[in-house]
């Protein structure tokens, strides 16, 4: 089978510290794939591999069968990055039209500003966009040659709620052409709803991979939380074995762990002093934590 994405035992080492650890990845042509993972995980890092804008230490890359570097792969190809850099006394569309030049089968200028959202600022200078705006004018360059596989690195920083809503039924469109998206995101919400396939990197490593609900159905029962009695403290739940992670809000305590389980007889057997105390089976978010914390 061919893959849109393929790296293997990737690594990139940074004057000595490892951004990505033996990274190794497929992807599946028609995926919507969503990275996920704190600042620093090394998320960019891997999409400036793939891209062939950074040199692996050690690894192989391959995109669509061949090295991101062949100028046949890269036509194929398009990627909105976190810096968007527009160009000097160009407008909207004559900047989008520029970037249509390079391409032999481009969309439509028409087209590129309707799924940006920037139907009405076509003839406004691209330098005078706001932050926001300046990101969908980056979408609309980095989908102008109707590309096979479209990078997106944080694409929705910045954009307010309705934009985000149609950015995010583009992307759905795009999948539905059959298209492969490839996004990171802070946004668990984001990667939940869109991705068909969420990876998480921590510490420039998969630490989980796997679709919104198996990510989710893998932290079942991750979570314990109960008031506490005065006398308990956060170094006395840190020592106790499976204890991820302790977050306080008041007196009430959250307990990440690995096997709920046994952690809650535990807690009874050294009779600490607890009230109220649930067991949450936990949303994205509360498994995006655990993973991350998990393997810190
Ligand atoms: N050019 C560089 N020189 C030295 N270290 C770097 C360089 N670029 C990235 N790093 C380091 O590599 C690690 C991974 O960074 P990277 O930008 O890939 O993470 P990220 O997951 O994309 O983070 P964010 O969500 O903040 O964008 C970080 O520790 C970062 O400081």
């Amino acid at each position: 089978m061919s893959f849109a994405i393929e790296l293997n035992n990737v690594s990139k080492i940074y004057q000595g510290k490892k951004a990505v650890d033996n990274l190794s990845l497929k992807v599946e042509k028609g995926t919507v794939i969503a990275l996920l993972g704190p600042n620093g995980a090394g998320k960019t890092t891997t999409i400036s591999m793939i891209l062939g804008l950074k040199q692996p230490t050690s690894g192989t890359i391959k995109l669509l069968g061949g090295s991101p570097k062949d100028i046949s792969v890269r036509n194929r190809i398009g990627a909105m990055l976190q810096e968007v850099s527009v160009i000097d006394n160009l407008k909207v569309a004559e900047t989008i039209e520029l970037f249509r030049n390079y391409y032999s089968n481009p969309l439509s200028l028409q087209e590129l500003l309707r799924i940006s959202g920037l139907e009405k600022e076509k003839d406004k200078m691209a330098a005078s966009l706001s932050g926001g705006q300046q990101r969908r004018l980056g979408f609309a360059l980095a989908a102008s040659g109707d590309p096979e596989i479209i990078f997106l690195d944080e694409p929705t920083v910045g954009m307010d709620v309705t934009s985000r809503q149609m950015f995010w039924d583009t992307i759905r469109s795009m999948a539905d052409k059959g298209r492969t998206v490839v996004l990171t995101t802070h946004y668990l919400e984001e990667a939940d709803s869109l991705a068909d396939r969420i990876v998480v990197i921590n510490q420039g490593k998969v630490v989980a991979d796997g679709s919104p609900s198996q990510i989710k159905a893998e932290t079942t029962g991750r979570v314990i939380s109960f008031t506490a009695g005065t006398s308990v403290t956060s170094e006395q739940l840190l020592a106790l074995p499976g204890v991820i992670d302790v977050e306080w809000n008041g007196r009430r305590v959250k307990l990440q762990s690995r096997d709920t389980d046994r952690l809650i007889v535990t807690l009874i057997e050294q009779r600490i002093d607890m009230k109220d105390i649930e067991i949450q089976s936990g949303g994205l978010e509360d498994a995006f934590q655990a993973i991350v914390h998990s393997t810190n």
